[in-house]
């Protein structure tokens, strides 16, 4: 059966579409805004053989858990954008915001990415991910998700529900994961996929008869304001969990349903390349930054070479060494001081020049640094502050160890491949052109969120 029977069958959002095409705008119960499953709970297009089988997927009898997978697909011939899911958006790559929520909603029994790309296969194991190597066949650009997602079923036996999370669709939190997984393990739905309220007006184009175009969910006669219409329920493509035993039929969505809605800020759906800029806006404001993120930045460690510099040197004909720097970052720096945060530079060199530097902006210097972990433990220690309220910026191998101890980490966009493995976020600007400006503006960002997530703890 195609996804418009399905669809058709059972989805209570859908329904709303039918009975508005005559001009009526049904109403739902839109106090339950957050979750609601399929009302009747009816299985219009499940067989006996399915309900029996939604034993199985609670497995009362059995006593055993099923096994839920998050799976991530994410091939590598996007068209639009190329390599899509390992672009990196707002400091992270493209499938590393929807692994973050998957791993910290602590509801999977295994996370999966399914690729036929080796690099996203990299980027899938550096955050914790199992890697599926698809095959060629479930990766054109016909193929469809279900293709890719029965292929993966066809070879994990062990797996009885998968959570499809789809990369494009970054603004995802763990909660929002941990409710859908209610829905499926506490309340015996087969499948459950997000949705956002929408009010939109709907036409249709028609082609025939000499007429343009027919209301398709209003009557014009009587145009419904906003606030007396509940919209309609659309998919924003986040995620689809679904039973085995439904993929295996060809369905992503059925049995017994449940929809669960995400407020418009968290539904982005990147799809055309123009989605980018705009999605990057919304994963910085409405993004999962990880648990630790609530702790505000006290102290930001920066190497000079590499990142404030272009880790250029020049020579004057008279042997003078010259260093450069932007303007960009240095204002970057006066602006996290005035918040507040303190700044340190670090440096494996020696070099007047940086002392000059220094001076000039403000900053503590320590050069000469053999071990840049026991200077770093030392300020924070001195200064007597948490991992969490440090932040540190480094591009090298030398950077490692700060880079993944600091609770707040960034490189450079050209930095060596291991500081960026290390590093929780990486700047679109190289050293010495923007980067260190872009990562204090990250840190105030993330400031800004932690008093805001504190704010509302505290109502
Ligand atoms: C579950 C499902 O049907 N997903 C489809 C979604 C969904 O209908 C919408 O998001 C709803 O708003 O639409 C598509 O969405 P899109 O093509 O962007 O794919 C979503 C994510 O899945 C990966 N993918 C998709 C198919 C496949 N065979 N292999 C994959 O790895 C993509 O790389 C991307 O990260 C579409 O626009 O054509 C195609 C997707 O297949």
């Amino acid at each position: 059966m195609d996804k418009t029977t399905v669809s058709e069958s059972g989805d209570p959002g859908m329904n709303t579409t039918r009975d508005s095409s005559d001009g009526r705008c049904n109403s739902s119960n839109t106090g339950k805004r957050k979750m609601n499953a399929t009302a009747s709970g009816s299985n219009e297009n499940a067989s006996a053989s399915d309900r029996k089988r939604k034993m199985t997927v609670s497995d009362k009898e059995s006593g055993k858990k099923p096994h839920l997978s998050a799976l991530i697909l994410a091939r590598g011939g996007s068209k639009g954008i190329p390599l899509k899911n390992i672009k990196v958006l707002a400091g992270v790559p493209l499938i590393g915001w929807v692994l973050r929520a998957a791993f910290d909603s602590a509801v999977f029994d295994s996370v999966w990415v399914s690729t036929d790309h080796a690099k996203i296969a990299e980027v899938a194991e550096e955050f914790g991910a199992q890697v599926h190597r698809r095959s060629p066949k479930v990766s054109t650009d016909s193929s469809s998700s279900l293709d890719a997602i029965q292929e993966f079923l066809r070879l994990h036996k062990e797996v009885d529900i998968i959570g499809n999370i789809q990369a494009t669709s970054p603004c995802l939190h763990p909660i929002h994961l941990q409710d859908a997984t209610r829905k499926i393990r506490e309340d015996g739905c087969d499948s459950v996929f997000s949705v956002v309220r929408r009010h939109h007006f709907r036409w249709q184009e028609v082609k025939t008869g000499g007429v343009d175009t027919k209301p398709l969910n209003l009557d014009p006669a009587n145009r419904p304001r906003r606030q007396d219409w509940d919209g309609e329920l659309c998919e924003n493509g986040s995620f689809y969990f679904a039973s085995r035993e439904l993929i295996e039929k060809g369905y992503l969505q059925g049995g017994k349903m449940a929809y669960y809605e995400m407020l418009p800020e968290f539904s982005v759906d990147i799809d055309i390349d123009i989605d980018w800029p705009v999605a990057e806006q919304r994963v910085l404001r409405f993004g999962y930054f990880g648990k630790d993120q609530l702790e505000q930045v006290k102290l930001l460690v920066c190497n000079i070479d590499g990142c404030l510099t272009d880790g250029q040197m020049y020579l004057s004909a008279g042997g003078e060494e010259l260093v450069s720097w932007n303007i960009r970052d240095t204002t970057g720096i006066s602006t996290i001081q005035e918040q507040g945060v303190e700044v340190c530079l670090i440096s494996s060199r020696d070099c007047p020049i940086h002392k000059l530097l220094a001076k000039k902006i403000g900053c503590q210097l320590e050069q000469n640094v053999a071990n840049k972990l026991e200077v770093l433990e030392l300020w924070k220690s001195k200064k007597k502050l948490s991992w969490e309220q440090v932040a540190y910026i480094g591009n090298d191998e030398s950077d490692v160890e700060c880079l993944k101890k600091a609770g707040v980490s960034g490189v450079p966009h050209d930095a060596s491949s291991d500081a960026v493995k290390a590093a929780g976020y990486t700047c679109r600007n190289s050293a010495g052109r923007g980067a260190v400006r872009e990562f204090a503006d990250h840190i105030l960002l993330l400031g800004e969120q932690a008093r805001a997530k504190s704010q509302q703890k505290n109502h």
